[in-house]
Protein backbone atom coordinates (compact mmCIF):
# COMPACT_ATOMS: atom_id res chain seq x y z
CA UNK A 1 0.00 0.00 0.00
CA UNK A 2 1.40 3.36 -0.77
CA UNK A 3 0.23 6.76 0.65
CA UNK A 4 0.82 10.31 -1.33
CA UNK A 5 2.94 12.93 0.28
CA UNK A 6 0.29 13.77 2.98
CA UNK A 7 0.79 10.86 5.05
CA UNK A 8 -1.62 8.40 6.04
CA UNK A 9 -5.02 8.65 6.07
CA UNK A 10 -6.11 8.62 9.38
CA UNK A 11 -9.30 6.22 9.28
CA UNK A 12 -7.48 3.21 7.36
CA UNK A 13 -5.21 0.36 9.28
CA UNK A 14 -2.32 -1.30 7.89
CA UNK A 15 -5.15 -3.99 6.97
CA UNK A 16 -7.17 -1.71 5.40
CA UNK A 17 -10.48 -2.14 7.78
CA UNK A 18 -11.48 1.16 10.09
CA UNK A 19 -9.19 2.34 13.27
CA UNK A 20 -10.59 4.04 15.75
CA UNK A 21 -9.19 7.94 15.54
CA UNK A 22 -9.03 7.97 18.92
CA UNK A 23 -6.97 4.50 19.35
CA UNK A 24 -4.71 4.45 16.14
CA UNK A 25 -2.74 1.75 16.16
CA UNK A 26 0.99 1.77 17.77
CA UNK A 27 3.47 -0.35 15.88
CA UNK A 28 6.24 -2.05 17.74
CA UNK A 29 9.91 -1.47 17.92
CA UNK A 30 12.15 -4.11 18.73
CA UNK A 31 15.86 -2.71 19.45
CA UNK A 32 18.86 -5.73 18.39
CA UNK A 33 22.08 -4.97 19.79
CA UNK A 34 25.08 -7.31 19.96
CA UNK A 35 29.17 -7.05 20.44
CA UNK A 36 31.00 -6.86 17.31
CA UNK A 37 30.34 -9.90 15.04
CA UNK A 38 27.39 -11.65 17.78
CA UNK A 39 25.41 -12.44 14.59
CA UNK A 40 22.90 -9.44 14.48
CA UNK A 41 23.51 -9.13 10.46
CA UNK A 42 22.97 -13.02 10.01
CA UNK A 43 19.43 -12.86 12.66
CA UNK A 44 18.16 -10.11 10.57
CA UNK A 45 19.03 -11.68 7.50
CA UNK A 46 17.37 -14.69 8.40
CA UNK A 47 13.79 -12.70 9.31
CA UNK A 48 14.29 -10.99 5.83
CA UNK A 49 13.72 -14.27 4.18
CA UNK A 50 11.95 -16.53 5.98
CA UNK A 51 8.12 -16.92 5.59
CA UNK A 52 6.46 -15.44 8.52
CA UNK A 53 3.52 -13.32 7.08
CA UNK A 54 4.32 -10.04 8.09
CA UNK A 55 5.62 -7.20 7.02
CA UNK A 56 8.51 -6.59 8.84
CA UNK A 57 11.01 -3.39 8.73
CA UNK A 58 14.31 -3.68 9.40
CA UNK A 59 16.49 -0.94 9.70
CA UNK A 60 20.08 -1.23 10.16
CA UNK A 61 21.43 1.97 11.72
CA UNK A 62 25.35 1.16 10.48
CA UNK A 63 27.16 1.86 7.58
CA UNK A 64 29.85 0.07 5.62
CA UNK A 65 29.28 -3.55 7.08
CA UNK A 66 31.04 -6.21 5.03
CA UNK A 67 27.44 -8.10 4.39
CA UNK A 68 26.38 -7.74 0.60
CA UNK A 69 22.66 -6.59 2.12
CA UNK A 70 23.98 -3.74 3.72
CA UNK A 71 26.78 -2.69 1.13
CA UNK A 72 23.67 -2.01 -1.48
CA UNK A 73 21.93 0.01 1.41
CA UNK A 74 24.73 2.21 2.66
CA UNK A 75 24.58 6.05 1.53
CA UNK A 76 25.23 8.86 2.80
CA UNK A 77 24.11 12.55 1.75
CA UNK A 78 25.90 15.25 3.09
CA UNK A 79 24.76 14.09 7.12
CA UNK A 80 21.26 14.23 6.20
CA UNK A 81 18.72 11.91 7.27
CA UNK A 82 18.47 9.64 4.43
CA UNK A 83 16.39 6.80 4.26
CA UNK A 84 16.49 3.77 1.09
CA UNK A 85 15.04 0.80 1.63
CA UNK A 86 14.92 -2.24 -0.35
CA UNK A 87 11.86 -4.61 -0.45
CA UNK A 88 12.06 -9.02 0.03
CA UNK A 89 9.16 -11.19 -0.99
CA UNK A 90 7.91 -12.45 2.10
CA UNK A 91 6.73 -8.16 2.84
CA UNK A 92 9.58 -7.25 4.51
CA UNK A 93 11.40 -4.17 3.61
CA UNK A 94 14.87 -3.57 4.88
CA UNK A 95 16.37 0.49 5.07
CA UNK A 96 19.11 2.05 6.28
CA UNK A 97 18.31 5.23 7.98
CA UNK A 98 20.67 7.17 9.36
CA UNK A 99 18.94 9.45 11.94
CA UNK A 100 17.13 6.29 13.49
CA UNK A 101 15.06 8.55 15.60
CA UNK A 102 10.92 8.48 15.96
CA UNK A 103 10.92 11.03 12.78
CA UNK A 104 13.15 9.27 10.51
CA UNK A 105 10.91 6.14 10.94
CA UNK A 106 7.40 8.03 11.20
CA UNK A 107 8.53 9.45 7.39
CA UNK A 108 9.68 5.61 6.50
CA UNK A 109 6.08 4.59 7.26
CA UNK A 110 4.49 7.61 5.39
CA UNK A 111 6.30 6.59 2.32
CA UNK A 112 6.13 2.58 2.86
CA UNK A 113 2.66 2.30 4.40
CA UNK A 114 2.83 0.52 8.17
CA UNK A 115 4.67 -1.95 9.47
CA UNK A 116 3.48 -4.75 11.69
CA UNK A 117 6.84 -4.42 13.49
CA UNK A 118 10.24 -2.55 12.79
CA UNK A 119 13.62 -4.07 13.97
CA UNK A 120 16.07 -1.71 14.67
CA UNK A 121 20.09 -3.21 14.67
CA UNK A 122 22.33 -0.64 16.13
CA UNK A 123 26.17 -0.91 15.83
CA UNK A 124 28.47 -3.15 17.71
CA UNK A 125 29.81 -0.66 19.89
CA UNK A 126 25.85 0.91 20.74
CA UNK A 127 24.67 1.25 24.14
CA UNK A 128 21.00 0.52 23.86
CA UNK A 129 20.11 2.66 27.20
CA UNK A 130 21.11 5.79 25.11
CA UNK A 131 18.57 4.50 22.19
CA UNK A 132 15.59 3.01 23.90
CA UNK A 133 14.67 6.38 25.57
CA UNK A 134 14.17 7.84 22.18
CA UNK A 135 11.09 5.32 21.84
CA UNK A 136 9.96 5.60 25.18
CA UNK A 137 7.01 8.49 24.69
CA UNK A 138 4.03 9.49 26.81
CA UNK A 139 0.92 8.46 24.85
CA UNK A 140 -0.06 12.27 25.04
CA UNK A 141 2.83 13.09 21.74
CA UNK A 142 0.73 10.72 19.38
CA UNK A 143 3.98 8.85 18.36
CA UNK A 144 2.76 5.52 16.22
CA UNK A 145 5.58 3.78 17.28
CA UNK A 146 5.99 2.02 20.38
CA UNK A 147 9.14 0.16 22.63
CA UNK A 148 8.46 -3.14 22.44
CA UNK A 149 11.91 -4.14 24.02
CA UNK A 150 15.85 -4.59 23.29
CA UNK A 151 17.15 -8.19 21.95
CA UNK A 152 21.20 -8.80 23.06
CA UNK A 153 23.10 -11.00 20.84
CA UNK A 154 25.76 -12.74 22.56
CA UNK A 155 28.50 -14.47 20.81
CA UNK A 156 29.10 -17.67 23.00
CA UNK A 157 32.91 -18.13 22.11
CA UNK A 158 33.75 -14.65 22.65
CA UNK A 159 31.27 -13.15 25.66
CA UNK A 160 33.09 -14.07 28.45
CA UNK A 161 36.67 -12.50 27.22
CA UNK A 162 34.50 -9.44 26.15
CA UNK A 163 33.33 -8.87 29.85
CA UNK A 164 36.72 -9.16 30.90
CA UNK A 165 38.29 -6.98 28.13
CA UNK A 166 39.33 -3.70 29.62
CA UNK A 167 39.49 -2.57 26.55
CA UNK A 168 35.84 -2.70 26.23
CA UNK A 169 35.14 -0.37 28.54
CA UNK A 170 32.18 2.03 27.87
CA UNK A 171 32.96 5.73 27.20
CA UNK A 172 31.19 8.11 29.17
CA UNK A 173 30.65 6.39 32.43
CA UNK A 174 34.76 7.29 33.87
CA UNK A 175 32.81 9.41 36.56
CA UNK A 176 32.07 6.38 38.61
CA UNK A 177 35.18 4.11 37.55
CA UNK A 178 37.14 2.16 40.22
CA UNK A 179 40.34 2.82 39.87
CA UNK A 180 40.93 -0.87 41.09
CA UNK A 181 37.56 -2.16 40.45
CA UNK A 182 36.29 -4.46 37.14
CA UNK A 183 35.22 -2.50 34.32
CA UNK A 184 32.17 -2.05 32.63
CA UNK A 185 32.35 -3.10 28.99
CA UNK A 186 30.03 -2.59 26.05
CA UNK A 187 29.15 -5.98 26.49
CA UNK A 188 27.90 -5.31 29.71
CA UNK A 189 25.78 -2.53 29.05
CA UNK A 190 24.23 -4.77 26.02
CA UNK A 191 23.04 -7.28 28.40
CA UNK A 192 22.21 -5.45 31.58
CA UNK A 193 19.79 -3.47 29.51
CA UNK A 194 18.42 -6.66 27.19
CA UNK A 195 15.17 -7.99 27.99
CA UNK A 196 16.19 -11.11 25.74
CA UNK A 197 19.64 -12.36 25.10
CA UNK A 198 20.77 -14.72 23.05
CA UNK A 199 23.39 -16.51 23.09
CA UNK A 200 24.66 -17.36 19.48
CA UNK A 201 27.44 -19.23 17.67
CA UNK A 202 26.77 -22.13 20.17
CA UNK A 203 28.16 -24.35 17.96
CA UNK A 204 31.31 -23.33 18.67
CA UNK A 205 31.21 -23.99 22.31
CA UNK A 206 30.85 -27.12 25.03
CA UNK A 207 27.80 -27.74 27.22
CA UNK A 208 29.97 -26.89 29.90
CA UNK A 209 31.09 -23.62 28.34
CA UNK A 210 27.44 -22.52 27.43
CA UNK A 211 26.35 -23.43 30.43
CA UNK A 212 29.36 -20.91 32.30
CA UNK A 213 28.26 -18.51 30.04
CA UNK A 214 24.90 -18.45 30.92
CA UNK A 215 25.17 -18.11 34.66
CA UNK A 216 27.31 -14.91 33.74
CA UNK A 217 24.54 -13.68 31.59
CA UNK A 218 21.97 -14.22 34.77
CA UNK A 219 23.88 -12.71 37.26
CA UNK A 220 24.45 -9.63 35.40
CA UNK A 221 20.52 -9.33 34.15
CA UNK A 222 18.19 -11.65 36.03
CA UNK A 223 15.31 -10.36 34.11
CA UNK A 224 16.19 -11.37 30.44
CA UNK A 225 15.13 -14.68 28.32
CA UNK A 226 17.47 -16.42 27.50
CA UNK A 227 17.65 -18.26 24.73
CA UNK A 228 20.73 -20.39 22.94
CA UNK A 229 20.60 -20.10 18.73
CA UNK A 230 23.19 -21.34 16.17
CA UNK A 231 23.11 -18.90 12.93
CA UNK A 232 20.57 -16.72 14.67
CA UNK A 233 18.21 -19.49 13.84
CA UNK A 234 15.47 -18.20 15.84
CA UNK A 235 12.44 -21.21 16.36
CA UNK A 236 9.84 -18.59 16.12
CA UNK A 237 9.60 -14.98 16.56
CA UNK A 238 6.80 -13.71 18.80
CA UNK A 239 8.21 -13.42 22.39
CA UNK A 240 11.67 -14.30 20.88
CA UNK A 241 11.85 -11.02 18.92
CA UNK A 242 8.64 -9.96 18.56
CA UNK A 243 5.41 -9.07 20.70
CA UNK A 244 7.90 -8.99 24.12
CA UNK A 245 5.89 -6.64 25.46
CA UNK A 246 8.85 -5.88 27.67
CA UNK A 247 7.57 -2.28 29.33
CA UNK A 248 4.00 -3.46 29.66
CA UNK A 249 3.88 -6.95 31.70
CA UNK A 250 6.19 -7.66 34.44
CA UNK A 251 5.81 -11.96 34.43
CA UNK A 252 9.60 -12.40 35.28
CA UNK A 253 9.59 -10.60 38.29
CA UNK A 254 8.35 -14.54 39.57
CA UNK A 255 11.10 -16.22 38.89
CA UNK A 256 12.86 -18.00 41.61
CA UNK A 257 16.33 -16.75 43.02
CA UNK A 258 15.86 -13.34 41.21
CA UNK A 259 18.82 -11.63 41.96
CA UNK A 260 20.42 -13.91 43.94
CA UNK A 261 23.29 -14.51 41.56
CA UNK A 262 27.10 -12.48 41.96
CA UNK A 263 28.98 -14.34 39.64
CA UNK A 264 29.19 -10.66 37.86
CA UNK A 265 31.47 -8.18 39.96
CA UNK A 266 30.32 -5.09 37.86
CA UNK A 267 26.72 -5.52 37.13
CA UNK A 268 23.99 -7.08 39.30
CA UNK A 269 20.11 -7.23 39.49
CA UNK A 270 18.85 -7.07 43.13
CA UNK A 271 15.40 -7.32 44.52
CA UNK A 272 13.88 -5.86 47.00
CA UNK A 273 9.95 -6.50 48.39
CA UNK A 274 7.46 -4.29 48.10
CA UNK A 275 4.05 -3.60 50.87
CA UNK A 276 0.66 -3.23 49.59
CA UNK A 277 0.61 0.68 49.78
CA UNK A 278 -2.06 3.30 50.30
CA UNK A 279 -1.82 6.78 48.02
CA UNK A 280 0.91 8.26 50.78
CA UNK A 281 3.45 5.12 50.69
CA UNK A 282 3.20 5.49 46.74
CA UNK A 283 4.01 9.04 46.48
CA UNK A 284 6.61 8.26 48.72
CA UNK A 285 7.67 5.65 46.44
CA UNK A 286 7.76 7.84 43.65
CA UNK A 287 9.69 10.73 45.33
CA UNK A 288 12.53 7.68 46.58
CA UNK A 289 12.56 6.71 42.34
CA UNK A 290 13.07 10.38 41.43
CA UNK A 291 15.76 10.88 43.90
CA UNK A 292 17.70 7.45 43.15
CA UNK A 293 17.27 7.79 39.31
CA UNK A 294 17.39 11.30 38.33
CA UNK A 295 19.52 13.05 41.59
CA UNK A 296 21.72 9.81 41.76
CA UNK A 297 20.69 10.21 45.55
CA UNK A 298 20.44 6.88 47.94
CA UNK A 299 17.80 8.71 51.02
CA UNK A 300 19.14 7.87 53.81
CA UNK A 301 22.47 7.11 52.45
CA UNK A 302 25.91 9.33 54.04
CA UNK A 303 27.55 10.04 50.27
CA UNK A 304 31.18 8.59 50.87
CA UNK A 305 34.38 8.39 48.60
CA UNK A 306 33.39 5.43 46.85
CA UNK A 307 32.04 4.89 43.45
CA UNK A 308 28.58 5.98 42.88
CA UNK A 309 25.78 3.46 41.59
CA UNK A 310 24.33 3.43 37.82
CA UNK A 311 20.80 1.83 36.91
CA UNK A 312 20.31 0.77 33.72
CA UNK A 313 16.61 -1.03 34.18
CA UNK A 314 14.00 -1.15 36.92
CA UNK A 315 11.01 -3.22 36.50
CA UNK A 316 8.18 -3.87 39.39
CA UNK A 317 4.88 -4.51 40.35
CA UNK A 318 2.68 -3.70 43.94
CA UNK A 319 -0.59 -3.46 44.80
CA UNK A 320 -2.33 -0.57 46.18
CA UNK A 321 -4.41 -0.99 49.44
CA UNK A 322 -7.64 -0.23 47.46
CA UNK A 323 -6.76 -3.58 45.47
CA UNK A 324 -5.39 -1.97 42.16
CA UNK A 325 -1.98 -3.89 40.53
CA UNK A 326 0.56 -1.31 39.53
CA UNK A 327 3.52 -1.52 37.29
CA UNK A 328 7.08 -0.21 37.59
CA UNK A 329 9.12 0.45 34.36
CA UNK A 330 12.49 2.25 33.64
CA UNK A 331 15.42 2.30 31.69
CA UNK A 332 18.43 5.00 32.56
CA UNK A 333 16.76 7.79 34.48
CA UNK A 334 13.32 7.44 32.35
CA UNK A 335 10.58 5.20 34.58
CA UNK A 336 7.01 5.26 34.83
CA UNK A 337 4.69 3.56 37.93
CA UNK A 338 1.41 2.82 35.93
CA UNK A 339 -1.65 0.35 36.18
CA UNK A 340 -1.48 -2.94 34.95
CA UNK A 341 -2.88 -2.67 31.68
CA UNK A 342 -3.90 -5.96 30.71
CA UNK A 343 -8.20 -6.07 31.66
CA UNK A 344 -7.50 -9.82 33.35
CA UNK A 345 -4.82 -9.41 35.78
CA UNK A 346 -2.79 -13.00 35.79
CA UNK A 347 -4.13 -15.50 38.01
CA UNK A 348 -0.73 -17.18 38.01
CA UNK A 349 0.63 -14.02 39.41
CA UNK A 350 1.44 -14.09 42.85
CA UNK A 351 0.56 -11.19 44.80
CA UNK A 352 4.16 -10.43 46.35
CA UNK A 353 4.91 -6.26 45.54
CA UNK A 354 8.79 -6.25 44.31
CA UNK A 355 10.63 -3.79 42.83
CA UNK A 356 14.08 -5.02 40.85
CA UNK A 357 16.98 -3.25 39.87
CA UNK A 358 19.72 -3.72 37.20
CA UNK A 359 22.90 -1.41 37.46
CA UNK A 360 26.42 -1.37 38.38
CA UNK A 361 27.97 -0.94 42.16
CA UNK A 362 24.62 -2.04 43.79
CA UNK A 363 26.04 -4.59 45.68
CA UNK A 364 27.84 -1.41 47.52
CA UNK A 365 24.49 0.54 49.35
CA UNK A 366 21.79 -0.93 51.04
CA UNK A 367 18.87 0.23 48.53
CA UNK A 368 16.20 -2.23 50.76
CA UNK A 369 16.74 -0.58 53.46
CA UNK A 370 16.39 3.22 51.72
CA UNK A 371 13.33 1.70 50.43
CA UNK A 372 11.71 0.59 53.58
CA UNK A 373 12.45 3.45 55.20
CA UNK A 374 10.84 5.69 52.76
CA UNK A 375 7.60 3.55 52.15
CA UNK A 376 6.93 2.14 55.80
CA UNK A 377 4.62 -1.30 56.40
CA UNK A 378 1.91 -1.97 54.77
CA UNK A 379 -1.00 -0.33 56.29
CA UNK A 380 -3.21 -2.47 58.52
CA UNK A 381 -6.22 -4.13 56.20
N1 LIG B 1 30.04 -20.58 13.78
C1 LIG B 1 29.06 -19.68 13.75
N2 LIG B 1 29.22 -18.54 13.04
C2 LIG B 1 28.21 -17.65 13.00
C3 LIG B 1 26.99 -17.89 13.70
N3 LIG B 1 26.18 -16.82 13.51
C4 LIG B 1 26.88 -15.94 12.74
N4 LIG B 1 28.10 -16.44 12.43
C5 LIG B 1 29.16 -15.80 11.61
O1 LIG B 1 29.74 -14.77 12.40
C6 LIG B 1 30.13 -13.67 11.58
C7 LIG B 1 29.54 -12.36 12.11
O2 LIG B 1 28.11 -12.41 11.96
P1 LIG B 1 27.25 -11.09 11.68
O3 LIG B 1 25.83 -11.53 11.54
O4 LIG B 1 27.81 -10.27 10.60
O5 LIG B 1 27.45 -10.35 13.05
P2 LIG B 1 27.05 -8.83 13.43
O6 LIG B 1 26.64 -8.87 14.84
O7 LIG B 1 26.09 -8.27 12.46
O8 LIG B 1 28.46 -8.15 13.28
P3 LIG B 1 28.80 -6.58 13.21
O9 LIG B 1 27.83 -5.95 12.29
O10 LIG B 1 30.22 -6.58 12.72
O11 LIG B 1 28.74 -6.08 14.62
C8 LIG B 1 29.67 -14.01 10.17
O12 LIG B 1 30.77 -14.53 9.47
C9 LIG B 1 28.62 -15.09 10.39
O13 LIG B 1 28.51 -15.97 9.31
C10 LIG B 1 26.85 -19.11 14.45
O14 LIG B 1 25.85 -19.41 15.09
N5 LIG B 1 27.91 -19.96 14.42
ZN1 LIG C 1 26.08 -6.53 11.20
Amino acid sequence: MDWDDEGPPDLVGAGGELASEETPVKVPITIVTGYLGAGKTTLLNYILTAEHGKKIAVIMNEFGDSLDIEKSLTINKDGESVEEWMEVGNGCICCSVKDTGVAAIESLMEKKGKFDYILLETTGLADPGNIAPMFWMDDGLGSTIYLDGIVTLVDAKNILRSLDDPAGKVEGHEETDDAHGPVMTTAHVQISHADVVVINKSDLVSELELQAVRDRIESINGLAKIFVTSQSVVPHLEGFLLDLHAYDSVKELDRPGLGHSHIDKTISTISIPLPIMTETQQSALDAWLRSVLWENVLPGHTPSDGPAYDIHRVKGRFFAHDGREKFIQGVREIFDVFDNPSEQPDPDVSRVGKLVLIGRHLDRFDFGKSLADAVGEAPPT
